[in-house]
């Protein structure tokens, strides 16, 4: 066994790999981070909330029952919420403690193997306060939000319908009278359905309903309700709430039910922000634009690029470490049994997690700044920004959560057995990213939103019209030869443009053609939807290649030569691996011929063998304390077998050398008494 400085005994192993890393961590580190100063920032928050040990349990969560899980993951938010309220808030540096702070929300992770109950009081609730209401509503909701005096969550999904908005059937009809709304669940579909932390941790909850006013519907708007009492936390008369029961993943979130029965909220508690109803009833309209009461929505589609990002370089760590110290089978019989790292076919499954966590994670960055330039243009009451950008947040959330689940699981994979197993940490982080695939819009319906852009942005490249700069690609699908292929990295960008290009121009002409054949508009759209999906896919790809590559090239700019050749590779393995796997679609729509596949089949793997050496040092870049990976197989020591046996001892099981089943069930059963 091997020391390292600070005395921590290190797998030989990982210790070989670690002095084998020739380019600076650290350095890896600052860019992942987004700088030097955010890495600082981030190490001191960590310190600060994990170096407690408050963020440990007694018994493992796994071996909780659901009620003992829900109770423990409270007691921990609780624990969180005030470190935030205190120490915390003046690290992070924010305005407004832990609401947008990617930093705050990882470190939480230490606190909770599932999430936390309050991840929709701070990811959805306070969000729309913000977003949603008109300075002297935020004035009065925000301090109670941001205090926790009171706590909420976003309750929109119906039992009947959750992607379709306009399809809602919960009514808040004003009441002139007594200047209220009256909240009503017409049928059982009706009743809210999801909503994290619902069924027994909020209090309040923005309720999305159709306003009725003076007797016509005004479509969907948000309120902000209170369904328990502040003090007694009884559910109040009219509201109907409970927890939904086990699922997937998020089993300590307590998502919940609601239905209302003729419940009264002041006039007050719509949020006026984008319209108002006045006391007499008046609806009056204040957006520019019909969907900024989705606003929330596109917020946390943004924030979760950077979610999965985090959690994808999660799975990557583990399963990396893992195969470091991992030995399988005998191919050359005089030699020992090489690390599962060193074969092909395991890089194959794991470099591209990594490259895709770097990716993402820019990505991340990069749409969060958009987002924000968005923001200020609105402010000043221009949206002409706002169709591209939720074409753009759209695929990017639809793509990187369903990239992320797949790479998540291939990790899995990857680990062999003991992948399997909870104390892996790798069911934990699927179950919650394959969740982020379907909620806050589902993938495909995500996709068909992006693909209505580019049906809109072709037909303009083609009457000649300017073009917004994501997809001003669309210019060149006019010129009536195939793009011509060339596999350098800017070669590659231009050929996933061109297969975007091409599909966009496919789906296009199926659809004119059908409907010259006499079929509807929305006939013709729904037959080409397979291939609208496709086309909306291929843009998104095109988009984080390109992305990718140029933040890339922009922040390694002054970076140590060993760090650039790296972050070189791991882009080139990014495009050469997506060329790969779409040869079908280079061959259609640009001139690549098989020979040009073959040879960039063989330089992807040459390109693995390079990778192999810093593999290791690549996911340490990550920087991910063992708090944060809550896994056996993925720590930094790579004690991997002792942390197996020691969990496999704690279970309760073992606690008892005969089980009560034996003399129940068992014994009877062999004796033939049963
Ligand atoms: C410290 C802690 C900090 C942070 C927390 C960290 C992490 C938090 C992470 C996660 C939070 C945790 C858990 C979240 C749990 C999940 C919560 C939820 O799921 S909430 C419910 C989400 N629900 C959905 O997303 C529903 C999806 N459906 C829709 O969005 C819409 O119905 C639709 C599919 C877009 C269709 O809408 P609609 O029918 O109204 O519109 P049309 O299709 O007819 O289109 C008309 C026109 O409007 C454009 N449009 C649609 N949406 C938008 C938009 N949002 N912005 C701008 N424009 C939009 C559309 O493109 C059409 O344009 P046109 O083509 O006509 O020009
Ligand atoms: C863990 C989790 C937490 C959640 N938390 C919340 C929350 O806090 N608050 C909240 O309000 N909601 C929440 N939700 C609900 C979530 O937002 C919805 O489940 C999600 O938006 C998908 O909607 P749906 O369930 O109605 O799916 P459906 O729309 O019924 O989808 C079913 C299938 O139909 C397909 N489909 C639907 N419409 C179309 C279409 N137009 N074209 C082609 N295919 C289509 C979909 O692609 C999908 O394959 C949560 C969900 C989960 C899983």
């Amino acid at each position: 066994m091997t020391q390292t400085n600070n005395n921590m005994t290190v797998n030989p192993d990982l210790a070989m790999e670690r002095a084998k890393c020739n380019f600076n961590v650290l350095e890896v580190t600052h860019i992942f981070d987004g700088g030097e100063r955010n890495t600082l920032q981030r190490k001191k928050i960590e310190d600060v909330a994990l170096n407690s040990g408050a963020s440990k349990d007694a018994l493992g969560e796994e071996h909780m029952s659901p009620k003992e899980k829900y109770e423990n993951a409270v007691r921990k938010s609780c624990i969180y919420a005030t470190m935030m309220k205190n120490e915390l808030a003046e690290l992070s540096g924010l305005e407004s403690f832990g609401v947008s702070s990617p930093v705050i929300r990882r470190t939480a992770d230490a606190f909770f193997k599932e999430v936390s109950p309050f991840l929709l009081h701070l990811g959805m609730f306070v969000p729309t306060i913000m977003g949603q209401c008109t300075p002297e509503q935020q004035s009065y909701w925000l301090p109670r939000a941001l205090d926790m005096q009171i706590i909420g969550t976003y309750a929109q999904t119906e039992l009947g319908h959750g992607t379709f908005i306009r399809g809602l059937e919960t009514t808040a009809t004003y009441d002139p009278e007594t200047e209220e709304f009256v909240l009503h669940s017409p049928t059982l579909s009706s009743y809210k359905w999801w909503a994290g932390g619902l069924g027994k941790t909020v209090n309040y909850c923005i309720v999305v309903a159709q306003l009725y006013t003076k007797g016509e519907c005004h479509g969907t708007h948000p309120f902000i309700v209170q369904i328990r009492d502040e003090d007694t936390h009884v559910p109040l008369p009219g509201i109907k709430v409970g927890e939904i029961g086990p699922k997937m993943g998020f089993n300590t979130a307590d998502n919940g039910f609601l239905g209302f029965d003729h419940y009264r909220i002041p006039r007050e508690h719509m949020l006026m922000k984008n319209a108002q109803v006045l006391k007499d009833g008046t609806y009056v309209k204040v957006a520019r634009h019909g969907k900024l009461t989705y606003g929330t929505m596109v917020f946390v589609r943004v924030v979760l690029v950077n979610e999965v990002a985090f959690n994808l370089a999660k799975a990557s760590t583990i399963a990396v470490r893992y195969s470091a110290i991992r030995r399988q089978s005998k191919p050359k019989p005089d030699e020992v049994e090489p690390q599962i790292l060193d074969y092909v076919t395991q890089q194959h499954k794991l470099f591209i997690a990594i490259a895709t966590a770097h990716a993402l994670q820019l990505c991340s960055t990069w749409l969060w700044e958009s987002f924000s330039a968005v923001l200020a243009q609105m402010k000043g009451g221009n949206t002409d920004t706002l169709p591209e950008f939720h074409a753009l947040s759209s695929c990017l959330k639809a793509i990187s959560t369903s990239d992320s689940a797949h790479l998540i699981e291939q990790c899995r994979h990857a680990c062999g057995g003991h992948g399997y197993m909870i104390s892996s940490g790798i069911p934990n982080l699927y179950n919650f990213v394959s969740a982020t695939r379907t909620y806050e819009g589902d993938y495909t319906v995500l996709l068909l939103q992006t693909a209505r852009f580019l049906v809109k942005a072709y037909e303009q490249a083609e009457a000649k019209k300017p073009l917004t700069p994501t997809v001003s690609y669309l210019a060149h699908a006019f010129s009536g030869s195939r793009a011509t292929w060339d596999n350098s990295p800017d070669g590659i960008i231009r050929s996933f443009q061109a297969l975007a290009a091409g599909k966009t121009a496919v789906c296009v002409t199926n659809m004119r053609k059908r409907m010259r054949a006499g079929l509807s508009q929305v006939d013709a759209w729904e037959m080409s939807t397979i291939q609208l999906v496709a086309a909306a896919e291929a843009h998104c790809r095109a988009v984080i290649a390109d992305t990718y590559r140029k933040e890339i090239v922009r922040l390694t700019a002054n970076s140590s030569p060993n760090v650039k050749v790296v972050m070189d590779q791991l882009t080139t393995l990014y495009l050469y691996y997506w060329a790969l796997e779409r040869t079908g679609d280079l061959l259609m729509f640009t001139s690549v011929s098989q020979k040009d596949l073959v040879d960039l089949q063989i330089a992807y793997e040459e390109l693995l063998l390079k990778i192999r050496p810093n593999a290791v040092g690549l996911v340490d870049a990550f920087d991910l304390r063992d708090e944060l990976l809550h896994s056996t197989l993925g720590s930094y020591d790579g004690r991997v077998y002792e942390r197996l046996m020691e969990e496999a001892l704690k279970s309760p099981m073992n606690k008892e050398p005969v089980s009560d089943a034996y003399s129940k069930y068992l014994r009877p059963m062999m004796k033939g008494k049963l």
